[in-house]
C-alpha cells in the first residue's frame, strides 16, 4: 500500500523533490480558478487593511496542493509560516506555547486539523476568535487561569475529512475552500512545469499521457513523470513521447483512468464478491485486506468522482461504468448470484 504508485498519500524521501516542485505563489499555482480567485481578494483585502488574513481552511483528498497552498498564503502575505498538524498537539499547553510563539500576522499552518484532541480544540476557538488564551499558573488548589493576549494572526486548516470537523472549529474559519480534483488541461500544465524544472525533455502528447492518467491530482502527476522520466532514459533516448509514456504506465499497470491494481481489486470485489453491492465499508475493508479509513479518505473519493461507485446507507454500490471500465457486464435481472458476466 505505502509503495503504491497512484497513492496520493507521499513517502518521507518524496517530501525533498516536492519541495522542488512546489509553486511559491499564487500566479504558478495551477488550476482551482475558483480558490484562486476567492483567496486572491481575500489577500488583497487584508493586504489593504494592514491585517493579518481570516482563518482559512483547507480541505479535500491528500495530494491537491492544501500544504502548497498554505505556503503561498505566507509568501504572498509576506509573512513567515509555522507549521504543525492536530495530532501534534497532544495538550492544551501545547497549544499555549505555539501559539504565545507566533509573531504578528503570522501563518499558523494546522495540517489534519480534524485530529485535534477536543480540549486543545476548545482553547483553539477562543484564540481564533478573540486572539486571546487561557493557561492555568500553578497546581492544585492556588492554580489559577491568567488570560494572555496573542498578537492577530492567521489559522490555515487543512483536512481530508472535513465532515470530522466540529461545528464550532468550522464555524470559526471566515473562508472555507474545497480543492477539487484537477481537470487534464491543468495537469497537463503541472507535468509541463514539472517537466522543464527537472530539465525533462517531453513531447506534447507525452505530456497529456501522463497527464491523464494522473487521477486528477498533482503529487500523483509528479511521480508519474519521475518514473516515466526514468523508463524513457533507460529504455527510449530519454525524451517523453507518447509511445514512451503509454508503456512506462502500462508496464507500472496504471491505466488509462489512473487505476492501479488496488483499484480495480476493490471494485472487482464489489462486482464479483457482493454482487455489485451494496457492502458496508468494514465487510469491504476486510475482504480486500485494506484499512477502512485509507478506502474512505484516499480511494473511494476518486472512485465516487469517476462515478464507479455509490456510497448508499447500506453501504457501498459498483456502477454501471464500473463494470464497463472492467468490462464486466452486469445483467440487470432477477437478482440472484449472477449479476455479470464477462463479454
Ligand atoms: N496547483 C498546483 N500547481 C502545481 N503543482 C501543484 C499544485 N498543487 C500541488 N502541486 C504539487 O503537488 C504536490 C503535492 O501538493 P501538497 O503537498 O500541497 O498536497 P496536500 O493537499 O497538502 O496533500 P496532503 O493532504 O497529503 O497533505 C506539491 O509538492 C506540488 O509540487
Ligand atoms: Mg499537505
Amino acid at each position: 500500500m505505502k509503495d503504491r504508485l497512484v497513492s496520493p498519500q507521499i513517502s518521507e524521501e518524496e517530501q525533498f523533490i516536492e519541495t522542488s516542485l512546489r509553486p511559491r505563489h499564487l500566479e504558478e499555482y495551477i488550476g482551482q480558478e475558483k480558490i484562486k480567485g476567492n483567496l486572491s481578494i481575500l489577500l488583497e483585502a487584508a493586504r489593504r487593511r494592514n491585517e493579518p488574513v481570516d482563518h482559512v481552511l483547507l480541505y479535500g483528498p491528500p495530494g491537491l496542493g492544501k500544504t502548497t497552498l498554505c505556503n503561498i498564503i505566507a509568501a504572498e502575505m509576506g509573512v513567515s509560516l509555522k507549521t504543525t498538524s492536530g495530532p501534534a498537539i497532544e495538550h492544551a499547553g501545547d497549544l499555549a506555547s505555539i501559539l504565545t510563539a507566533l509573531q504578528p500576522g503570522e501563518v499558523l499552518f494546522i495540517d489534519e486539523i480534524h485530529r485535534l484532541a477536543r480540549a486543545v480544540e476548545e482553547r483553539l476557538y477562543s484564540a481564533m476568535e478573540d486572539f486571546a488564551i487561557d493557561v492555568m499558573i500553578g497546581k492544585g488548589p492556588g492554580a489559577r487561569s491568567l488570560r494572555l493576549n496573542l498578537p492577530p494572526f492567521t489559522v490555515v486548516g487543512a483536512t481530508t475529512r472535513v465532515g470530522s470537523l466540529t461545528a464550532p472549529l468550522r464555524d470559526r474559519f471566515g473562508a472555507i475552500y474545497r480543492m477539487e480534483y484537477y481537470d487534464h488541461e491543468s495537469l497537463n500544465k503541472i507535468v509541463r512545469r514539472s517537466a522543464a524544472i527537472l530539465k525533462v525533455p517531453a513531447e506534447e502528447e507525452g505530456i497529456k499521457e501522463i497527464g491523464s492518467r494522473a487521477r486528477g491530482t498533482p503529487r500523483i502527476v509528479n511521480r508519474l513523470l519521475k518514473r516515466v522520466r526514468d523508463y524513457a532514459q533507460v529504455r527510449a533516448d530519454g525524451v517523453i513521447t507518447m509511445d514512451v509514456a503509454k508503456e512506462a504506465l502500462d508496464a507500472l499497470e496504471v491505466d488509462e483512468l489512473g487505476l492501479d491494481q488496488t483499484d480495480r481489486h476493490m471494485l472487482e470485489t464489489i462486482i464479483k464478491k457482493f454482487n455489485g453491492g451494496p457492502v458496508g465499508l468494514d465487510t469491504l475493508a476486510a475482504s480486500t485486506s485494506e484499512d477502512s479509513e485509507t478506502i474512505e479518505d484516499v480511494y473511494e473519493p476518486y472512485l465516487l468522482q469517476l462515478g464507479f461507485i455509490a456510497r448508499t446507507p447500506r453501504g457501498r454500490v459498483a456502477m454501471k461504468a464500473a463494470y464497463e471500465h472492467l468490462k464486466l457486464i452486469p445483467t440487470d435481472g432477477e437478482g440472484g448470484p449472477n449479476l455479470w458476466t464477462t463479454p
